[in-house]
C-alpha cells in the first residue's frame, strides 16, 4: 500500500499517543513527534529481505513547517458543490446523476472472477474472464467506505464533550471534508488519466462503472507479473536489462510529463511486464493531472505539488520535506529503481518508514552509490539521485538533442553531457523505434516472462494468487457494506462517485482486444 501522508496530517495531532512512537536511528536529527508511525513489523517480507512497499500500513506524519496544503489551482473543498475537480479535469456531477447504470454498459455480472491478482490500499485487483467474450481483464475493485469511512474516525477522535468546541467540530469537518474530497479526487484521477492516455509502456482502460460498494476498473491484463516479482527471483539484473527498462520507464514518463502528469509512484510493483517482457506501468491513483512545466527556477508556468504521497523508498526527498516539488520527483524514483534492479534493494532502506525516512532526509548529498557498479551506471544515479532537485538531472528538458541543450554545452565546456537518450547506459538503445512503440510491437524484452495458461497468473505472487476472492468481491452489494452504511449515508455516497462510468471508444477497443 502507498502512504498517504497529507490526508492524514491534521488528524495526528489528536491521534498522538506514546504507542504509536517506535525506535528511530539514534543520530536521528529528527524529533520523534515529527513522524509518529506504526511500530508493528511489515508483513510482506521474504527471506531475502525484500519486502512489498504496497503492504505498508497508512503512515501518519505531522504537517511540515512551512508547508502548504496546495492542490492544483481548480481545487474544490466543497463536496455538496455540483461542480468537482477530479485530477485537475473539472466534471459537472449532474452529467451522471445516478450510480452508472444508465450509461454503463458493462457490470460486474458480466465478468467471472479467476483469481487474485493483487491488492492495494482500497481493495483487490482481480483477474476475471468476460462472461461473454472469454476475454481476460485485470479488474481493480475499490471499496467505497474504505475511501469515504475512513474520514468520520479521524473526525471523531474520541475528544471528551468539555474539549470539543463548536469551532473544533467546524474545523475537524472540514479538515474532514478535504481530506475526503483529495481521496475521491485520487480515485478519480486515476480514471481520468487512464482514460486520457495510450503508450505502450502504460497500461490500458477499458471499462469504469461502480455499484453501491464498490468502483471498478476494467484493466488490460499484464501476464507478466510485476518487476518485483522478478527481481525477487534474481536478486539484481544485469545492466543492459536494466538500461532497457530504465528506457522504457523514462519513455512513459517523459509522455506522462508532456501531458503534465506526474506520476509520483514508481516502484518494482507498479512495474508489469507483458508477455513479450515489455514493461507497462500501472496503478494511477497517485497520479496528478495539471502539472506543466517542472523547470525551477524558469520564466514559465511551473506548477508546483505539495501533497505528501508516494512510497518512502523510491520517494524525493524534496516530497519526504514537505517542500514544493514539481515532476522532477519522477525522475529520482526512476534513480531508486535503477538502483534497486542493479543492487538489489533501493538506496534507502529500513526497518520502517520512520527509519527509511531519518536515513533520506538526514543524506545531504544524495545516495552512496556501490563502487562495483560501471561507470555509465555510477553516473546516471549520481545525476538521477541528486537530493538537490536544482540540482538533479532535468530529463524532461534534455531529453534530445535540440538547439536549446547544444546552446548550454557550448556556453560551458565544462558542463557535462546533459542529454538523456545519449547517455553511455542506453547506447544499445533503439530510441526511435522504442518512443513510436514499434520496438514494443515486433521485438521481445530482456525478460520473457513463462507463461504456459494465462488464467494461472503464475508470475503473480501466490500470496495473492491463493487469496480468495468469493467473500466479498463478488456480490453486489455487500452485506457487511449494507450494514454498515444506512440508506442516506449510502445515497450521499454514490452521489460522490457520479460520472466514474467509462467506456473506451469502439475503435481503442478493437485495437487492443
Ligand atoms: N493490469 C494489471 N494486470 C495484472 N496485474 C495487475 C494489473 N494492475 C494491477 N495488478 C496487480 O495488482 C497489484 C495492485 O494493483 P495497484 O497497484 O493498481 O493497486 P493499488 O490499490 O493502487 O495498490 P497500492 O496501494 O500498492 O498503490 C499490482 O502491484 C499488480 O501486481
Amino acid at each position: 500500500m502507498i502512504f498517504s501522508l497529507d490526508e492524514e496530517l491534521e488528524s495526528l495531532s489528536l491521534n498522538k499517543t506514546p504507542g504509536n512512537a517506535i525506535e528511530s536511528d539514534n543520530e536521528s536529527p529528527i524529533d520523534d513527534n515529527f513522524l509518529p508511525v506504526s511500530s508493528k513489523p511489515i508483513f510482506g517480507s521474504d527471506s531475502r529481505g525484500r519486502r512489498r512497499s504496497s503492504v505498508y500500513e497508512k503512515l501518519q506524519v505531522m504537517k511540515p513547517t512551512g508547508s502548504k496544503n496546495l492542490e492544483i489551482p481548480t481545487f474544490s473543498t466543497s463536496l455538496s458543490s455540483s461542480v468537482i475537480s477530479r485530477g485537475g479535469v473539472i466534471l459537472n456531477l449532474s452529467e451522471d446523476g445516478n450510480i452508472g447504470i444508465k450509461d454503463l454498459s458493462r457490470n460486474i455480472n458480466d465478468f467471472k472472477p479467476v483469481r487474485v491478482l493483487g491488492k492495494g490500499a482500497y481493495g483487490k485487483v482481480i483477474l476475471v474472464k468476460d462472461k461473454k467474450s472469454k476475454k481476460l481483464y485485470a479488474m481493480k475493485q475499490l471499496k467505497k467506505a474504505e475511501i469515504v469511512i475512513v474520514d468520520d474516525n479521524n473526525g471523531n477522535n474520541n475528544i471528551s464533550d468539555s474539549e470539543t468546541t463548536i469551532a473544533h467540530t467546524l474545523s475537524q469537518k472540514i479538515k474532514s471534508e478535504t481530506n475526503l474530497t483529495k481521496r475521491i479526487e485520487r480515485t478519480f484521477a486515476e480514471k481520468v488519466i487512464l482514460s486520457e492516455l495510450e503508450h505502450p509502456n502504460i497500461v490500458k482502460l477499458f471499462y469504469a462503472f461502480h455499484d453501491h460498494s464498490k468502483l471498478y476498473l476494467i484493466l488490460q491484463y499484464i501476464p507478466g507479473g510485476e518487476l518485483f516479482f522478478h527481481l525477487k527471483e534474481q536478486g539484481t539484473l544485469n545492466e543492459d536489462v536494466v538500461a532497457f527498462y530504465g528506457a522504457e520507464i523514462s519513455c512513459a514518463l517523459k509522455f506522462l510529463h508532456e501531458k503534465g502528469i506526474v506520476y509520483r509512484d514508481l516502484k518494482p510493483e507498479n512495474c508489469l511486464l507483458n508477455y513479450t517482457g515489455h514493461l507497462v506501468l500501472t496503478d494511477f491513483g497517485l497520479s496528478k493531472k495539471g502539472v506543466k512545466k517542472e523547470i525551477p527556477g524558469a520564466d514559465e508556468d511551473v506548477a508546483e505539488l505539495y501533497s505528501i504521497i508516494g512510497t518512502p523508498e523510491y520517494c524525493a526527498p524534496e516530497i519526504l520535506e514537505g517542500l514544493p516539488y514539481t515532476q522532477n520527483c519522477d525522475w529520482y524514483s526512476l534513480g531508486c529503481l535503477i538502483y534497486d534492479m542493479l543492487v538489489g534493494k533501493p538506496p534507502f532502506v529500513g526497518a520502517n518508514h520512520k527509519i527509511i525516512l531519518n536515513k533520506i532526509k538526514k543524506d545531504k548529498t544524495g545516495a552512496k552509490i556501490p563502487y562495483y557498479l560501471s561507470d555509465g551506471m555510477k553516473d546516471i544515479l549520481c545525476w538521477l539521485l541528486k537530493k538537490d532537485c536544482s540540482k538533479r538531472w532535468d530529463v524532461d528538458k534534455y531529453w534530445k538533442e535540440s538547439q536549446h541543450s547544444k546552446k548550454i554545452e557550448k556556453k560551458n565546456k565544462k558542463e557535462r553531457v546533459l542529454i538523456f537518450q545519449s547517455h553511455f547506459i542506453f547506447r544499445k538503445i533503439n530510441w526511435f523505434l522504442m518512443e513510436n512503440g514499434d520496438l514494443q510491437r515486433t521485438s521481445m524484452g530482456p525478460i520473457v516472462p513463462l507463461i504456459t495458461d494465462w488464467e494461472l497468473a503464475e508470475n503473480f505472487d501466490e500470496v495473492f494468487t491463493s487469496m480468495s476472492y468469493t467473500d466479498d468481491e463478488f456480490e453486489m452489494p455487500s452485506d457487511t457494506f449494507e450494514n454498515a452504511v444506512d440508506i442516506k449515508e449510502k445515497k450521499n455516497m454514490n452521489d460522490l462517485f457520479k460520472g466514474f462510468s467509462y467506456k473506451a471508444s469502439g475503435s481503442y477497443l478493437e485495437r487492443y482486444f
